[in-house]
């Protein structure tokens, strides 16, 4: 066991690739989805991993629950080396480690009632239990998602995108996990329901000690639920802070340009947020630019940036920062309209 107090996981130099086919000839390319990722994620936190769609968000999440196994590095449970642990080993630890999928609708089984979707990995995390047993779980946790428990014979069409996602959240908690992945909880949902459902997730978490990784392209979304936000870009981290230092004081011209998407009612402060704004596309993972990969879209970039990878540096507070100019670029924001591009 060499895991830090307080840490329930801990991700040690993360590498996950995938290999693609291109072109007429399927020429095999390498895609490199995360590199070097380091973070740990403690007891009782809510952790936000926020960045453009295909930054490596789901995939860490897959990951980190062995969905996906990593080319190499550690995914440290309790101190204990998921990547490592032989299949039936892992089968037992999945019920600490579950995860609620974006698209409620899609991930439900349109053939298995409810009470049958909620019960499912009851039968095989939690062998023991009787029949009876199991199906007073699902009543309680039916209950505690605020779905009827006279509903547990219907079919996931004869319900809504936000009941669908809570049957989701019920699937998950029913093993009474210790964590739970949540991947774009409510991105496919109506922005009326959306709080909703992150509120019924923030009541969850104190009502069962839960810890929560919570993936959203959306920083807005993130902030209303994260204790910590990891912010992601080309598939490494960028920056890593609380919720109030990410928006208050953001350090990586990265999280800088994410916050321009945040509706804030200070104009004068948002006139100043929108010269951050995001140019141009994210670069390809299979070649990335060199030095610092988000250079290219960065407005504060020097030539030096092109040369060196900026590491993941420790800043003030314990705040994490990949960038090699970041105290050059701190200036108070009423002068920011003179850096131009
Ligand atoms: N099974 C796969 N095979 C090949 N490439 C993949 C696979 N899964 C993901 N990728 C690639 O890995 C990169 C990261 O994808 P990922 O889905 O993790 O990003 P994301 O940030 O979750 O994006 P989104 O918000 O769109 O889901 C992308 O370039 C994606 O195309």
């Amino acid at each position: 066991m060499n895991q830090s107090p307080g840490n329930l996981l801990e991700i040690r130099d993360l590498k996950k690739t995938f290999s693609i086919a291109t072109g007429l000839f399927s020429r095999k390319l390498t895609l490199t989805a995360l590199e070097d990722i380091n973070f740990n994620v403690r007891q009782g936190e809510t952790l936000g991993i926020v960045g453009e769609s295909g930054c490596g968000k789901s995939t860490l999440g897959r990951c980190i629950l062995q969905l996906l196994s990593p080319d190499q590095g550690q995914v440290l449970w309790l101190g204990q080396d998921l990547t490592r642990l032989p299949a039936e080993e892992m089968r037992k630890r999945r019920a600490d480690l579950q995860i609620i999928f974006q698209d409620p609708l899609a991930s439900l089984n349109p053939r298995m009632t409810v009470g049958e979707i909620i019960e499912d990995p009851l039968r095989t995390l939690k062998p023991d239990l009787s029949k009876t047993e199991r199906r007073a779980r699902v009543v309680r946790i039916m209950e505690s998602v605020g779905l009827l428990p006279e509903m547990i014979n219907r079919y996931p069409h004869e319900f809504s995108g936000g009941q669908a996602q809570r049957i989701g959240i019920a699937r998950a908690l029913i093993t009474e996990p210790k964590l739970i992945v949540c991947d774009e909880p409510v991105s496919a949902l109506d922005v009326s329901i959306q709080a909703q459902i992150l509120n019924l997730l923030a009541e969850l978490k104190d009502e069962f000690g839960l810890t929560l990784i919570f993936i959203s392209h959306n920083l807005s979304v993130v902030r209303h639920v994260s204790d910590r936000i990891l912010v992601l870009y080309l598939g490494r981290i960028v920056e890593l802070a609380t919720g109030d230092e990410i928006y208050d004081d953001p350090k990586h011209p990265y999280t800088r340009a994410l916050l321009t998407a945040v509706p804030i009612p200070d104009p004068k402060l948002a006139r100043q947020r929108r010269i951050d704004a995001l140019k141009g596309e994210i670069p390809s993972p299979i070649n990335p630019p060199s030095g610092c990969t988000f250079r290219t879209r960065c407005r504060f970039a020097k030539p030096q940036c092109a040369e060196q990878r900026p590491p993941l540096e420790t800043i003030e507070n314990g705040r994490l920062v990949a960038c090699l100019r970041w105290r050059e670029i701190e200036i108070p924001a009423d002068q920011e309209a003179v850096l131009g591009a």
